[in-house]
């Protein structure tokens, strides 16, 4: 799963990590090796300002180290402005571990990684991200305290992705609120694009409602499983983008909006859990704009499961779990309303919000 901005042969070879695109002004990067677990694997800490870098371990079997470098900088950047937006005091962090979770995953290897978060102090604090299940985070919490989304039964806050898409269903109502005037899915043709974790806890809430949802997976088990416990309807077609749709939810994998895709999209609305669905921010964010379709930025709605795993950290409970998750409904709206008024991009208006917070705080810290 590459979440790329910039394909691999794009990459400066040149300048390989602070010449990059994607490194953004990272603060510290991380290689860590081990002969005998046969671990690599990569953290970045994006911007520790606002506090220690949160952010889940992927493992994924990359094509090349290029390709793993350039998803951990996407993705631990793009934690930074979730955590700032969502008025968490979160920094940005993310580690990839190169290599198939199904095969090469071992409790060794996983305390091998554990070892490597503690020897940064609590600087990175991790967490389950694709490829990893909360026993794993059971295990790195064996050997360090800098860990979230553990088992309910070592304290943890449990699976967080029934509130990732609570979450994203107060973003998509936001956003059906700014476009039709009224919040109310019901009626409205929606497709469900990935029905993994979030994605099926999403279609429940939009069948609840009346929405016509149409669901698209590579897992024919999976659409089988939704459709007839929810009665959503499986899409049969080869091109789920070009079909005329009030919704499009992207909860599958990154960059689903890109240059083959863009202009096909025939959605008046998108909004989805799937990190980094922008395969070029400006320039597809850009396009969209240009077709008058609305984006709910995705770092923005797909906050729940950070707002659930800091929950462990700062100690309270599913009330203020729920109360800061529906809060996303509200700061969707304000972002839409002033991509408007300031002709930018959602995207950039979103990126604008979280890093004016950044910037007040980084001032605070200097007076
Ligand atoms: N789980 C969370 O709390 C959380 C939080 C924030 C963001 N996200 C993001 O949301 C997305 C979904 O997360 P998840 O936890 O549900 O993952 P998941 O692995 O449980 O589900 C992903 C689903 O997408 C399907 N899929 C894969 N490739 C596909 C393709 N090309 N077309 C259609 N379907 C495809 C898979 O078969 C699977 O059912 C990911 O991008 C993840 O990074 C998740």
């Amino acid at each position: 799963m590459i979440t790329e901005v910039i394909n691999a042969n794009e990459i400066h070879k040149a300048d390989p990590v602070f010449g990059q695109l994607s490194f953004d002004d990272h603060e510290q990067i991380v290689f860590c090796n081990d002969k005998d677990t046969g671990l690599k694997a990569i953290i970045g800490i994006h911007n520790t300002v606002l506090g220690p870098a949160l952010g889940g371990t992927r493992m994924w079997n990359y094509d090349s180290e290029w390709d793993a470098l350039n998803d951990v900088l996407r993705l631990s950047r793009g934690m930074t402005f979730k955590s700032a937006i969502t008025g968490l005091n979160l920094g940005g962090g993310k580690a990839v571990i190169i290599g198939d979770a199904k095969t090469q995953k071992t409790p060794e290897l996983m305390k091998k990684f554990g070892e490597f978060v503690h020897s940064l102090s609590g600087k990175y604090i991790t967490a389950e991200d694709v490829g990893m299940a909360t026993s794993d985070m059971d295990t790195v919490r064996s050997v360090t305290p800098y860990v979230t989304g553990i088992s309910e039964s070592l304290g943890g806050a449990g699976n967080p992705s029934p509130i990732t898409a609570y979450g994203v269903f107060m973003g998509m109502k936001a956003a059906a609120k700014y476009t039709y005037g009224s919040d109310v899915l019901e009626g409205k043709t929606i497709f469900v694009e990935g029905i993994g974790n979030v994605g099926e806890a999403l279609v429940e809430h939009l069948t609840n409602e009346g929405a016509q949802v149409f669901i698209a997976d590579i897992s024919q088990e999976r659409l089988e499983y939704v459709r007839d416990k929810y009665g959503a309807v499986i899409y049969g077609g080869n091109n789920l983008y070009s079909e005329s749709m009030d919704i499009y939810a992207p909860c599958a994998l990154g960059a689903t909006v890109n240059d083959l895709t863009v202009n096909q999209i025939n959605a008046k609305i998108i909004a989805g859990a799937a990190n980094n669905q922008l395969a070029d921010e400006q320039k597809h964010g850009r396009i969209l704009q240009e077709r008058g379709i609305v984006y709910a930025p995705d770092f923005l709605i797909n906050a729940g499961g950070i707002i659930n795993v800091y929950a462990e950290l700062e100690n309270y409970g599913r009330q203020e779990i729920i109360r800061k998750t529906e809060n996303i409904y509200n700061t969707t709206l304000e972002i839409l309303k002033s991509a408007e008024n300031d002709k930018i991009t959602t995207h950039q208006a979103a990126l604008k919000m979280a890093q004016q917070r950044i910037e007040a705080r980084k001032k605070e810290n200097k007076s």
